[in-house]
């Protein structure tokens, strides 16, 4: 018995189910089933084969222990199908997972609260820039954000309802933010630097009193490769002669590009000749070179020309007879007929409208980029495109000059000789047809934001440096004085300067030298940016990382001048006072991006220059103190002055 009982056991063990109970409760169980299994399992649709395998299976056992049936029905009651006191009796069983029914079965799910996620990420990302805009902008958007938040509040405090608070999502997001912003500065392999703020970056490092000061002081301690935080942007700060030799030299070819600015794609679209970069940039420059070649920069036809707008400046000088009077109206019309005359092919009279309206034009043009405005712009352009502000004029003033230009084009289009081009517009019309290379864009389009750039370039840059020179001479009259008695010595009083003359002059080259050095008007070049990651001085500079170099840092070198921060001519003169020529003195820069206008400057610098020195002496007013504090711009002049122009005995 025992032996067979363990073998049915194993049976049944193999289906998966054992029993050790009696037939009676077995019996009793089954009738159990049959009656309770269709209510509970109707739901899950699979009683009749539940049923049939249990039936089955009760069946079964029942055969498989029919012969103990006999012995324990004599000590039992009858089996009655009805009863169910087979429940009273102990069972047990074991299974196999595989032979479960309800495996299938799942509880169904909660009632999920669906999260309003894009919602909530929106405003977590409005919430950001808000934050942005009020760090910035300050008081100009303060009311509009303080209303903002309010209504934000509100807004959120309803789709939050109970679930969060706005305080707490605030601080949620302000930690998100530092987090991000630890993370973003702490895995940036960059140059070293101050630590940036989130948001504002270095701009405290940077303050607003002194900004070109602590450029010069940021650089002092931290090296010439330093980075800066501008916002949350990196940048790279450049400073020094062997910095900007090592980049823009031995590395010509890697930082020849510009960064995209907003405010350069809504004023040129990124072309012309300053702002653009790659191939095009590349074509455009090589032919603005070969054309400034080909109407003699350089040469004795520039040079007429230059002297004849020299003798017309002298002239109207002399009609204030000795007065005060602000030089900058005569100077400014002076050096841009220069360029008009190279691109229009005439000059303009000082007092003539059209030519003031064009340099009024160019000015609130060439002011943006670096203004407050400029600035806002390049960080929210939708925003301020919306906003009224100096932008405005700007975009303005460039919607006014094109008209302006466009008919100095249509113009030239109809006199044009082919054969014998008169100006840079007539050479362009050429190579509009000539060029068969689109992607260099020799288009009318491109000509017009060419033109705007040799204007702005080349006439604000040498009229400040002029500006600067009368300045300078009045405030440092011995050295006037010196520079009046070379060119008298060697010129006389009889003819005009020539570039000739340079040689003869080391004195009055060395001073025109140090007004450049000492006024300094460039302070930061436009910016650059690496083509590929690469090193200077042996730190990383990462692709596409925006590079500003400081000029001025160069120009004001204590290792390279004896008294960096004087008006000193000695600064280039030998101890023979023959001109000392000096390779870090770059204040047109170096490199394929250095100004391709420096020798026409050279040239206008020197003839005016010698020509006002042999013309006239300028005098301050009685009691007056000039100050030497320069504008800020994209090159800075010195503020408004008047003196007086007394005049000398010249006779040409
Ligand atoms: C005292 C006078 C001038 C100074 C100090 C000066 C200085 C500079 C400097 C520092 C740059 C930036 C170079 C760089 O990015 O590394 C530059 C660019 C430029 N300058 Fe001048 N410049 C003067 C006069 C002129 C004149 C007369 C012209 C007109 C032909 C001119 C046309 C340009 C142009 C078109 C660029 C942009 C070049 C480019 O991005 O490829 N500049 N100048």
């Amino acid at each position: 018995m025992p032996e067979v009982t363990s073998t049915r056991s194993d049976r049944l063990k193999s289906k998966g189910i054992m029993f050790l109970c009696n037939t009676t409760a077995i019996k009793d169980w089954s009738y159990f089933l049959s009656q309770i299994l269709p209510l509970v399992n109707k739901s899950a649709g699979f009683v009749h084969q539940s049923m049939d395998r249990v039936e089955a299976v009760t069946s079964t056992m029942v055969t498989a222990l029919e012969p103990d049936l006999s012995g324990l029905s004599a000590s039992h009651p009858p089996l009655n199908s009805n009863h169910t006191s087979g429940l009273e009796h102990v069972f047990q069983y074991s299974y196999s997972e595989s032979d479960l029914q309800y495996t299938d079965y799942k509880t169904p799910p909660r009632d999920s609260i669906p999260l309003p996620k894009a919602v909530l990420y929106l405003v977590m990302a409005a919430l950001v820039v808000v934050a942005v805009a009020y760090a910035i902008v300050g008081h100009l958007v303060k009311d509009l954000v303080h209303e903002f938040v309010v209504s934000m509040a509100s807004v959120l405090s309803q789709l939050m309802g109970q679930w969060m608070d706005v305080q707490g999502l605030l601080i949620f997001l302000c930690v998100l933010l530092l987090v991000k912003h630890l993370r973003d500065v702490l895995t940036n392999i960059m140059p070293p630097g101050p630590f940036p703020l989130p948001l504002i970056g270095n701009v405290l490092n940077i303050g607003f009193s002194d900004p070109l000061g602590s450029f010069q002081r940021i650089a002092e301690r931290y090296g010439d490769v330093s980075t800066l935080y501008l916002g949350n942007k990196p940048c790279i700060l450049l400073t020094g002669y062997e910095s900007f030799k090592e980049a823009f030299v031995e590395q010509a070819d890697v930082f020849t590009d510009r960064p995209y600015f907003p405010i350069v794609g809504k004023l040129s679209k990124g072309k012309g000749l300053i702002f653009s970069s790659g191939h095009m940039w590349r074509q455009q420059r090589r032919f603005a070179l070969a054309t400034l070649k080909y109407f003699g920069v350089g040469k004795k036809t520039l040079e007429n020309s230059i002297l004849q707008e020299c003798r017309f400046l002298c002239d109207s000088i002399q009609t204030e007879r000795g007065l005060p009077f602000n030089p900058q109206h005569l100077v400014t019309g002076a050096v841009a007929n220069i360029i008009c005359g190279l691109v229009f092919g005439h000059r303009f009279e000082y007092d003539d409208h059209k030519f003031h309206l064009m340099q009024e034009y160019l000015d609130d043009i060439f002011q943006l980029p670096i203004s407050n405005w400029g600035r806002l712009y390049n960080h929210f352009p939708t925003l301020m495109s919306m906003l009224p502000g100096k932008h405005q004029t700007a975009f303005a003033s460039m919607s006014e000059l094109q008209p302006f230009l466009q008919e100095e084009i249509r113009k030239h289009k109809e006199e044009r000789d082919p054969s014998n081009p008169r100006d840079y517009i007539d050479c362009y019309l050429d190579e509009i047809e000539k060029c068969k290379d689109s992607e260099a864009e020799f288009t009318e389009e491109n000509l017009i934001y060419c033109v705007v750039d040799l204007f702005g370039a080349g006439t604000e840059t040498t009229s400040n440096t002029l500006r600067w020179a009368l300045l300078f001479m009045v405030k440092y009259p011995e050295v006037q004085e010196k520079v009046q008695s070379e060119i008298d010595q060697v010129i006389g009083q009889t003819r005009q300067p020539l570039m000739d003359d340079r040689t003869n002059l080391p004195y009055t080259y060395a001073v025109i030298h140090e007004i450049q050095r000492f006024a300094n008007i460039i302070t930061f070049t436009p910016p650059r940016m690496a083509n590929k990651d690469t090193t200077v001085g042996g730190r990383l500079i990462s692709k596409g990382v925006m590079v500003l170099p400081l000029l001025k840092s160069i120009l004001q070198d204590k290792n390279e001048y004896s008294t960096p921060y004087e008006f000193n001519p000695a600064h280039f003169l030998d101890e023979n006072g023959k001109f000392l020529k000096k390779d870090s003195f770059i204040p047109f820069s170096i490199g394929k991006r250095m100004c391709p206008g420096e020798q026409l400057a050279r040239m206008e610098l020197f003839l005016f220059f010698t020509s006002l020195m042999q013309c006239f002496t300028f005098q301050p007013l009685e009691g007056q103190t000039l100050s030497l504090k320069g504008t800020i711009g994209v090159s800075s002049g010195p503020g408004p002055f008047q003196i007086h122009a007394v005049p000398r005995k010249c006779r040409f």
